[in-house]
């Protein structure tokens, strides 16, 4: 694995084998509540990972009693933006500060490689933020789900506003949670779609998750990496820009050896067969 990754002090990243890397937010002690430097090394590890060929598949998930407690609400004041007389370059540099912390979170959608999340324990606030950027999403029984952030005063800004929708098709269910920051069950989640699966343990969901992690990086990368690429394309543009998007993504991506490889592979009903990096 990369030495560049040593550089994270509280995220931490695990080549667990087989193309699969563990990625883990580390500051149990705060329920892994999210300061400017551990926001900050969420997008530095993910853009690592995005250019990273030993990692095809990543499972993201919290050290400790919980997965994401949020926002680091004792290092809030530089929300207040820079000190300023003038409220429009006062406004300019909250801005900033908003865009940056939103790009952070975007590194995961847009990382090439599949993101598998796996909640447990409180999830609130950023932690969703965190959650609907991710492309599976996971969790135990026991999790516990806010959008948090009308409880502190404000509208969230950095994701799970404008990608639940997407997510989730249930709009009166979004607002109920989001106006009302209430605690909501992971099975709760599951029933409205923004988790595919719920389970009764930690261990259970690492080993489950793991066997899925598995199992998709046995596949072609051209093939899931494609795939990731033209959904989120889909979810973004219509049918008929997203059919055009892909047809010009697999002008090229045709050409692979992967087609081939994989293709003799199925028809002679032999295991998958080792496909070169990327
Ligand atoms: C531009 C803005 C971008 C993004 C904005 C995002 C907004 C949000 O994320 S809103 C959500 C904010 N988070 C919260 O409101 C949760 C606050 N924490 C709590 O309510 C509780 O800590 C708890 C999670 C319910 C757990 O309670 P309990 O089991 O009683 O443990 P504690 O003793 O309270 O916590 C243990 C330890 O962790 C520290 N901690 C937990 N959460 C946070 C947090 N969000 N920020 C800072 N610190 C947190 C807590 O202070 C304790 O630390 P000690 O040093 O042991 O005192």
């Amino acid at each position: 694995m990369s030495s560049k990754y040593n550089s994270l002090k509280l995220v931490k990243v695990k080549n667990v084998g087989d193309f699969v890397y563990k990625v883990s937010l580390n500051r149990p002690s705060k329920f892994n509540a999210l300061n400017m430097v551990i926001w900050k090394e969420i997008g530095d590890c993910f853009q690592l990972i995005d250019e990273d060929p030993e990692c095809r598949v990543v499972i993201l998930q919290g050290e400790g009693k919980h997965f994401c407690s949020g926002l680091d609400l004792s290092e809030v004041t530089f929300l207040n933006g820079e000190e300023a007389d003038d409220s429009a370059r006062r406004g300019r540099s909250i801005l900033r500060t908003i865009k940056f912390m939103q790009k952070q979170f975007t590194y995961i959608d847009e990382c090439s490689k599949p993101v598998i999340l796996a909640m447990h324990g409180y999830c609130l606030g950023a932690a969703l933020d965190i959650a609907t950027a991710c492309d599976v999403r996971v969790a135990t029984k026991d999790a516990v789900l806010s959008v948090k952030e009308v409880d502190i005063g404000m509208a969230a800004d950095v994701g799970t506003l404008n990608r639940l929708p997407k997510i989730v098709g249930n709009h009166s269910w979004i607002k109920d949670i989001s106006l009302s920051a209430r605690h909501f069950s992971a099975g709760e989640a599951l029933q409205f779609g923004l988790l595919s699966r719920v389970y009764d343990t930690r261990e259970e969901m690492i080993n489950e998750v793991l066997k899925m992690a598995k199992l998709i990086a046995l596949k072609s990368p051209v093939g899931v990496q494609g795939t990731k690429n033209a959904l989120n394309y889909a979810r973004d543009h219509t049918v008929e820009n997203s059919l055009n998007y892909v047809a010009t993504w697999n002008m090229s991506q045709l050409f692979t050896d992967d087609i081939m490889k994989a293709s003799m592979a199925s028809l002679s009903k032999q295991p998958t067969p080792p496909f070169s990096k990327l």
